[in-house]
């Protein structure tokens, strides 16, 4: 596998219109999801074993009541590339697989 190529700004904002939920700042995309701490613990070994299988890697920061995901492209140089939008609706399946039960 090579290195992945950066998006153009034309690239990353046609992805990020089909990535409801999921904001840029800079060279990163985030999302929030609402999700019970114990259904997210279940839905991050999920997300590591995508990760693993993909060879891409988000940033989580679970929290008592949601979880984040940030996600950018290392090898790229910290730029955004397409596996980042790849990962990002991966996560989006995981997590709405996840979230079945309401948070309280
Ligand atoms: C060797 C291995 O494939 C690379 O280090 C992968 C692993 N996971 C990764 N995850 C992310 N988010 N960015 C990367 O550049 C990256 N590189």
């Amino acid at each position: 596998m090579g290195v992945p190529e950066p998006l153009s700004e034309a690239e990353i904002e046609a992805a990020l219109a089909g990535l409801p939920g999921w904001d840029r700042e800079g060279e990163t995309i985030s999302r929030t999801y609402p999700i019970r701490y114990h259904a997210a613990v279940a839905a991050i070994v999920t997300i590591a074993d995508r990760s693993r299988r993909v060879q891409h890697h988000a940033d989580l920061d679970l929290r008592i009541d949601h979880l984040r995901a940030s996600i950018t492209t290392h090898d790229a140089g910290y730029r955004l590339t397409a596996a980042d939008f790849d990962l990002a609706r991966r996560i989006d399946a995981i997590v709405a697989a996840h979230q079945a039960l309401p948070l309280d």
